[in-house]
């Protein structure tokens, strides 16, 4: 019995806390110290090394041997059903797991225990498991009605959003499964804790598409300024990524956000899958994926257009050819990227507004023609959108794929463009689907041709010619995902053999095959030269965020980032140089020499008028010489017309001698008080011509009075005397030289007499016509008639009396 009582020992510290240890324990529950003993079997080498020793040291012979036959004696005095668990094979692997079970629960709360501490460190520390459930607890409450039912059975923690230059994919720990909102604004680590009976795998890395290496993006060309992606050089496709809000249907079916954009490049799509489901648990993969640009769902059309688009027109104003398209699945936003609605048009309508801004500013080097065509790819044929007719034939010609007969309208401005637009919208084939209520059934492209005329430094003619190829692909679907129905499944099947062309030419571009599949397709023929000829290529792939479609997502995702590696042709500006004729050389080179000679001339004018400044200054200076100027010549204003040969005295009188450097400032002042007291005389001046003036005007007023009254009481004298005693406002005046010269117009109405008068006014015009008029030495006149004033001196001849006439105060 000692000898048992050692063996138990040493097997119990052997086994501490090991899931063998206790089932050893059940299976010593019955009070018979035998089945002690019947643990023995199983137990490892080393065991009966102890017990070896055990009975070294308890001076038993022997004892392993002894053992043994009482285990056996045992073992078989046991009931069969005690027997059967030591034959069981997998009855050790079960408790083994058993056991690493509790040891992964005891690890996940430990870890859950230590990241609560962390998102919340005011909280005192708590037991493990109680953290934990509350956390799940706040989760159900959050959680639709029908998914609080649910077990809760796992945590889900958001990855912390990489920084900036994280280059790798992002993965969390192995065991870690993560999921989070689709809400617009960063959510709350506490929303990110699901409960639900779905649940999201952890994001992992999935094949090529997710490898972002350290190579790859010091490779890329892409740089990130102030939001906006620039390309150099074009070399490769940019590729960017939209995600369009949930829609209505999507909310109503409780789906959940499975994209999520992170640092306005990195997009992380993670599956949703319900947890009953193992299977699909154990393949489904989250991704992450780098893109040089990616717009969250709250993202503007203008700063789409802006950050994709806006380049590739300035680049298509320098005769480079650019296209943007638009790839994803139906209803997942390409219409809406490219089109747009009314109150927020897209990239087609803001690159053309942006287009025709831009000419409207460098108009000056060129004259720019621009040229627009608008075809659809429906059912592998082409046809045109804005005059529609018989399908279109592609053919292939130097400048690369063209649709013959395709209509190209010149077009002038922006609002011509549009109409223009939404005619050929009008035409374009759309059908309600399952999935999409205005589905486009076809590809659309807008192409816009800016060509410009421009000399270069040689005076050639180089013709510039730039296309913008704007496209909007038709949605690439599954058969389910829209109609059954003959008809939508023929344009289906169409639409995704194109695109199915498509994705072939991008993989062997990627791959640098040399025969590109372009002919594939239709839609591939017209996209030959934005994939892989000399032109700035854009895609935008527009995907929704709603875990029901993570499927073609996923797809879209994939393709666009296998287009991130296509390489694209070094562009060129498209230019020709134009022949000239002879005699437009020569015209062109007289109108650059005249060109030269105004500039010249300008030059020498404006160092001229820089001269006048400078000598008007040394005249000013001149004025303020140390002896004021005399009363006569301050009441005498210097006119333009005043010698400068005065002023030129003067100012060489100032630089020779009288003032020296010193004395300067002096004179200055002086000159200034001189020039102050000049202008009071000058405003006192010009007070009293405004007084004599008003005086004037008064006094001939009155005369005017009193001869109008005199002529009331006089009677009615004979022609000829009132011809002899007239008076007129002339006669007032002081005589004037007969050879004196009329100049001021008021002189045309002076006497008709005067030997100066050269033409006849508009009084005498009217009064030669009146009839009741006197006629004064021959001639018809409105003059006032008056009889001869007593006081006035007799006339020496016929005058006309006309207002506002200056007299001298001598005369009156
Ligand atoms: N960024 C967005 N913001 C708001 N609404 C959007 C956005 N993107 C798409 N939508 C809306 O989603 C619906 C489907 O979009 P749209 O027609 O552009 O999809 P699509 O990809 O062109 O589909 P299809 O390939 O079937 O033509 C439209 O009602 C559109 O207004």
């Amino acid at each position: 019995m000692r000898r048992f009582s050692c063996i138990n020992q040493t097997l119990s510290s052997s086994t501490p806390s090991s899931s063998s240890s206790s089932s050893f324990f059940q299976l010593h529950t019955p009070s018979q110290q035998f089945p002690l003993f019947i643990l023995v079997f199983p137990l490892k080498a080393s065991n009966f090394l102890n017990l070896r020793s055990v009975s070294k040291s308890g001076s038993t012979e022997n004892s392993s041997g002894y053992v043994k036959k009482i285990a056996i004696q045992i073992f078989l005095k046991m009931p069969v059903s005690t027997r059967s668990q030591f034959r069981n094979p997998h009855h050790g692997l079960k408790e083994k797991l058993k056991a690493l079970t509790l040891l992964y629960e005891q690890q996940k709360q430990t870890s859950a225990s230590l990241r609560n501490s962390y998102s919340k460190p005011q909280e005192p520390k708590r037991n493990v498991v109680e953290s934990v459930m509350r956390e799940n607890n706040n989760t159900i409450t959050m959680l639709p009605p029908h998914l609080t039912n649910s077990t809760v059975t796992r945590t889900f923690v958001l990855p912390e959003p990489p920084s900036d230059d994280a280059k790798e994919n992002f993965a969390v720990g192995v065991d870690k499964i993560v999921g989070f909102s689709c809400a617009r604004k960063p959510s709350t680590n506490s929303s990110m804790v699901s409960n639900s009976n779905i649940v999201a795998r952890k994001l992992s890395l999935g094949g090529n598409g997710g490898m972002v290496e350290s190579e790859k993006v010091a490779e890329s060309v892409i740089g990130e300024k102030q939001g906006k992606v620039v390309g150099v050089g074009g070399s490769r496709i940019l590729v960017f990524v939209r995600v369009r809000p949930m829609n209505k249907k999507e909310k109503e079916a409780g789906s959940r956000c499975c994209v999520k954009i992170v640092n306005r490049r990195d997009v992380y799509l993670s599956e949703f899958a319900n947890e009953n489901d193992y299977l699909r648990l154990n393949r489904i993969r989250g991704r992450h994926f780098t893109f040089d640009a990616s717009f969250p769902d709250s993202a503007t059309q203008q700063e789409v257009y802006s950050t994709t688009t806006s380049e590739l027109v300035e680049a298509v104003l320098q005769g480079r050819n650019g296209s943007v398209f638009c790839y994803g699945a139906t209803g997942a936003g390409k219409t809406y990227t490219m089109l747009g609605t009314l109150e927020n048009p897209g990239v087609m309508v803001l690159a053309i507004k942006d287009l025709f801004n831009k000419i409207r500013q460098r108009s000056f080097d060129g004259s720019h023609v621009v040229h627009l065509s608008y075809l659809e790819v429906y059912n592998e044929t082409v046809r045109d959108l804005l005059s529609p007719g018989r399908p279109l034939v592609l053919r292939e010609d130097k400048q690369g794929i063209v649709a013959a007969g395709l209509t190209q309208y010149r077009a002038y401005s922006t609002d011509e463009v549009m109409a223009l637009l939404q005619q050929g919208n009008q035409n374009r084939t759309t059908e309600p689907t399952r999935a999409n209520e205005t589905s486009s059934r076809s590809h659309a492209i807008l192409q816009v041709a800016v060509e410009y005329r421009v000399r270069d430094t040689s005076m050639n003619v180089v013709n510039r010619v730039g296309k913008l190829s704007l496209i909007d692909l038709a949605g690439s679907e599954r058969a389910l995902a829209t109609d059954q129905r003959t008809l939508r499944s023929l344009e289906g099947a169409n639409i995704n053999r194109s695109l199915l062309a498509l994705s072939s030419c991008i993989n062997a571009l990627v791959e640098g095959k040399k025969h590109i599949p372009y002919r594939n397709s239709k839609l591939t023929q017209l996209l030959k030269d934005s994939l892989g000829g000399t032109c700035n290529t854009v895609m935008i792939a527009n995907v929704s965020p709603s875990n029901l479609s993570f499927g073609e997502t996923q797809n879209t995702v994939h393709w666009a980032d296998r287009a991130k590696e296509i390489r694209l042709k070094v562009s060129d500006a498209n230019e020709d140089l134009l022949p000239v004729p002879e005699t437009e050389t020569d015209q062109a080179k007289l109108v650059i020499e005249l060109q030269k000679e105004n500039r010249e001339f300008r030059i020498q004018l404006a160092k001229q008028q820089q001269k006048l400044l400078t000598l008007e200054a040394q005249s000013l200076a001149a004025h303020s010489s140390p002896t004021p100027p005399s009363a006569a010549s301050l009441s005498t204003p210097p006119t333009s017309a005043q010698p400068t040969e005065k002023r030129r005295t003067r100012s060489s009188f100032l630089a020779g001698t009288c003032f020296t450097p010193e004395s300067n400032k002096k004179g200055a002042e002086l000159a200034v008080r001189t020039l102050q007291r000049t202008v009071k005389a000058l405003e006192a001046e010009i007070e009293r011509m405004k007084k004599d003036h008003s005086l004037q005007l008064k006094q001939k007023d009155d005369l005017i009075r009193e001869l109008s009254q005199k002529a009331g009481k006089q009677a009615v004298v004979s022609l000829d005397e009132i011809g002899k005693r007239m008076a007129t406002r002339a006669s007032l005046r002081p005589k004037e030289p007969s050879n004196i010269e009329l100049k001021s117009p008021n002189h045309r109405f002076r006497s008709p007499v005067a030997p100066t008068a050269k033409k006849r006014s508009f009084w005498d015009i009217t009064t030669t016509n009146s009839p009741s008029v006197a006629t004064l030495n021959g001639r018809k006149t409105r003059s006032h008639v008056i009889p001869e004033p007593t006081t006035a001196p007799p006339p020496r001849s016929s005058m006309l009396l006309q207002p506002g006439f200056a007299r001298q105060r001598g005369n009156i």
